[in-house]
């Protein structure tokens, strides 16, 4: 549950703050177009009219809101005189049991919220039963949050839990009676999910189902009827397949639902106190699923394979949605690949939890697995790949990722090199035997126009066989037209979707629903944090008044100049400088992230620090993050954007955000993610720091607030630091004196040019997804990215503006003094570096 933001007054101050609300924001004013370059247009989505509605029938189909309690007379009986005061959020109607104080859930009936306590006994195991059953929305501290949707629920049914055991496991968890609503939500969502599956067996796609009645339903439909593959018997009647007893490589137990007696996070079993309750409420969940194995028979009709996304398509329309699974221990069709984990690759326990998810009765379910950054999702689908032992294919976001991709297949699999090849533009390889891995890009699978004719060639290969599993790679940032193409146009049996930030500013999140999979599983950031898996971070806000000649130009100007007025605001810059000192004094290593390359440019030529940004030479690159590495007198960094996601510099601890990208609540975690993987993460008492720093009643105080919705989600805590103690007296402080001031002042006022164009169109989705494909194509500039020289190169920030960048250049030349004085000690740290 949210907490109100509180300011405090010093560094050192450990006041907790959590999610701000936009009314306690100060501000002089709340921009409309918030986060607006984050948002996609439908037009830019879809292919046509017709998907865009499917899209929106399936949203309305699975909203809650057909399941809202009933204002009866029986509820509305117990208000009193104090009731209005709660409006729709009154539930003292709701009577507690007697023994609720045993109970760690309130189920709220209007929306299907469910609020855990985390500090309960049973907190653990309940988590275990809700991140299985319901969406988790929010888990700070003491209260947790979590929805239930219809899509929760049917990642539910589809690991194997029964609708009954749903509710009765809710009901014993909850402090009071589960509201009726509530069980006929649950019951009439999940009674059609699951029950009809989509089977790829032997190349043939059949649709299955334990409910003969069901399918003589489905047969008899005028659209799914005639899509039986006819001549083919109409119903076949086969045993139903032994579920359970898949053992997923580098784990030590079977996968399976039945895990959940056991806390998977720590590996122990009960304690004794907690015994009793637990096994009265786990029990019966456990003898239900022991009851599945013996489940009787499956019936199945086969569908020809042109039919199958109608079919599906039918199946959501008559409200049965089908369940794709892949039965690859009995595919015999498709040649088995030899691969396996190292002996010495161990998966870590929220690894092997989310691939029990997916493997959870002994097929492999398409879905969404959700881990934090650095925590290891290669090494997920890696297993997943050693699970199935079919031919895989990789999306990845860029080439970079791609050979990072296959260096840890190779590390962590005895997969031979041969059995991995990589499709890039630099890359057109094919695997030598009859199964292998191929991975390859989004823009390469999605590029418009004619190709190359070895890329045609490739492609056709891609597009001609079957494969196991495909894996999609920070699936978050492809739209819904993208991955249609992709997964229609690749024959897979599974999918698996990768990502840290199951995020988008437009919502339009809820389509990989049914283009990939439900989400199977999502990590509890400070559950990992506090098991070391990834680096514990203190998060600050600090707020820096704008000078009085800064803030009268902040209220005049408009649009750029505005942005540029409040991150140049000279006390932001004096607050950056005291922080790089005083945690350049710690031993921290610090990276200063500035979305505006002008910003970043004065930022560091001023404090005479290294800077990358998308102009930055492939080879200048590389020799500052070497340095930043190994160069104990080079502790800090500034980097643009470009160093947003896939940097992997495990040095760094400390980071300042000093300009973002407006309210992007992505950018904000990505950022954070760059500190997550801190080498020191294990030394004792140690923390990671993330400072923002935002000039006050400004509209950035507005986007920060809204930026920190994700990470306030996942349980991290903002400090609001309104003074940096000492700052006054840090020596040779930057624009402390009025004339110094005035000439930044200045400086900004007649800066024209627009620096940050050449990494304006940094998204994915801008790269990718308009029609103008081909024309961009053309235009963009493929020069190497941070990320690539790190390892990690992210095709969301080629530049793509081949005249821009040069008029750039051009430009560069006759800057203004001021500039001209910068390049003059770039020069000199250039040579200082390469000394
Ligand atoms: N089970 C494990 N045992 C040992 N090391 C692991 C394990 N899982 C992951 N790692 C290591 O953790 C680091 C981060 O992994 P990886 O790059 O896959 O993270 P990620 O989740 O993809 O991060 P990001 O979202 O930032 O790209 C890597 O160095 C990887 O080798």
């Amino acid at each position: 549950m949210p907490a109100k933001r509180k300011a405090s007054s010093s560094v050192q101050s450990g006041t907790k703050a959590g999610k701000a609300s936009e009314a306690s924001t100060p501000g002089p004013s709340t921009p409309q177009s918030v986060g607006s370059s984050d948002e996609y247009t439908d037009s830019d989505e879809y292919e046509s009219e017709g998907q865009k509605e499917t899209l929106k029938k399936n949203r309305e189909k699975f909203s809650i809101n057909k399941y809202k309690a009933k204002k009866t007379s029986s509820t509305i009986k117990g208000r009193d005189s104090a009731s209005h005061h709660f409006g729709n959020n009154d539930f003292s109607y709701l009577s507690l049991k007697p023994d609720h104080n045993n109970r760690p859930l309130w189920i709220e009936p209007t929306r299907g919220r469910i609020i855990l306590e985390s500090f309960s006994p049973l907190a653990t195991h309940a988590q275990d039963f809700l991140t299985t059953v319901a969406e988790p929305i929010s888990r700070p501290n003491f209260l947790h949050e979590y929805a239930l949707t219809p899509h929760s629920l049917y990642a539910a049914v589809s690991v194997g839990l029964d609708p009954k055991d749903i509710i009765n496991v809710l009901d014993r968890l909850s402090k009071v009676p589960l509201p009726d609503n509530i069980r006929d939500f649950i019951t009439s969502c999940t009674q059609s999910f699951g029950k009809v599956k989509l089977v790829l067996k032997n190349t043939k796609h059949y649709l299955e189902s334990s409910d003969p009645e069901m399918l003589q339903k489905l047969l008899k439909d005028e659209i799914i009827g005639p899509l039986r593959v006819q001549g083919a018997e109409e119903i076949t009647t086969t045993a139903a397949p032994k579920l359970g007893g898949l053992v997923i490589p580098g784990t030590k137990t079977a996968a399976g639902v039945a895990q959940q007696a056991t806390d998977i996070n720590t590996g122990k079993r009960p304690t004794e106190a907690e015994n009793v309750t637990q096994e009265d409420i786990f029990a019966k969940l456990n003898e239900e699923d022991d009851d599945d194995e013996d489940a009787d028979a499956v019936h199945s009709f086969e569908i020809a394979d042109h039919g199958i996304e109608t079919v599906q398509k039918r199946c959501l329309e008559l409200e049965l949605p089908v369940l794709e699974e892949y039965d690859f221990r009995n595919d015999e069709a498709n040649a088995n690949l030899e691969i396996d984990l190292r002996p010495s690759a161990q998966i870590r326990p929220y690894q092997e939890k989310s691939l029990s998810k997916m493997f959870g009765n002994g097929r492999a379910k398409s879905g969404i697995i959700v881990l934090p950054c650095g925590a290891g999702k290669t090494l997920v689908g890696i297993t997943a790949a050693c699970t199935i032992k079919k031919s895989v294919f990789i999306l990845a976001t860029s080439s970079m990722s791609a050979v990072q991709w296959r260096q840890e297949f190779l590390k962590w699999s005895n997969i031979s090199p041969n059995d991995v090849a990589i499709f890039t533009a630099e890359n057109k390889e094919r695997f030598t035997g009859n199964a292998g891995i191929i991975i390859s890009t989004y823009p390469m699978m999605t590029a418009a126009g004619r190709r190359g004719y070895d890329t045609q060639k490739m492609l056709d290969f891609i597009f001609s066989r079957e494969w196991g599993l495909m894996i999609l790679d920070e699936v978050h940032v492809a739209p819904a037209a993208m991955f249609r193409k992709v997964t229609s146009l690749v024959k897979t049996h599974s999918k698996l979707g990768l990502t840290a930030t199951l995020l988008r500013e437009d919502d339009k999140i809820e389509d990989l629903n049914f283009l990939i999979g439900p989400k199977l599983y999502e990590a509890n950031w400070m559950e990992l944090a506090d098991q070391g898996h990834i680096a514990r971070v203190q998060c600050a806000e600090v707020w820096c008044p704008m000078t009085t000649e800064f803030y009268s130009e902040y209220l005049r100007a408009t649009g750029r100049k505005r942005k540029l007025i409040y991150t140049l605001n000279p006390r932001k810059f004096q607050a950056c400088q005291f922080l790089i000192d005083y945690h350049e004094k710690r031993g921290d290593k610090i990276i200063v992230f500035s979305d505006d390359v002008y910003t970043l440019q004065v930022y560091a030529h001023k404090l005479n620090k290294a800077f990358i940004y998308g102009s930055t030479g492939n080879h200048e690159r590389l020799r500052i993050l070497e340095n930043f590495q190994h160069n104990e007198n080079i502790n800090t960094l500034f980097l643009s954007k470009i160093g947003d996601t896939s940097l992997d510099l495990p040095e760094a601890t400390c980071l300042i955000q000093i300009s973002s990208h407006y309210g992007s609540r992505r950018q904000e975690a990505q950022r954070l993610g760059r500190i997550l993987r801190a080498k020191r993460r294990n030394d004792e008492g140690f923390n990671a720091f993330f400072y923002t720093l935002v000039s006050k009643d400004t509209e950035e105080m507005f986007y920060s607030s809204k930026r920190q919705a994700f990470l306030v989600d996942q349980g991290y805590a903002f400090k609001v630091i309104t003074h940096l103690q000492g700052i006054e007296k840090l020596p040779g402080l930057s624009f402390n004196t009025p004339a110094e001031r005035r000439e930044l002042l200045q400086n900004v006022m007649i800066y024209n040019e627009d620096f940050s164009e050449d990494e304006q169109n940094d998204d994915l989705f801008h790269l990718v997804d308009k029609k103008k494909a081909k024309k961009r194509a053309k235009a963009r500039r493929t020069a190497g990215t941070l990320a690539e020289l790190a390892g990690g190169q992210d095709m969301a920030y080629v530049e793509q503006n081949r005249s821009k960048n040069k008029d750039l250049k051009r430009k560069k030349g006759d800057s203004n003094a001021f500039f001209k004085k910068m390049h003059r000690d770039q020069a000199k740290r250039k040579q200082i570096l390469a000394d």
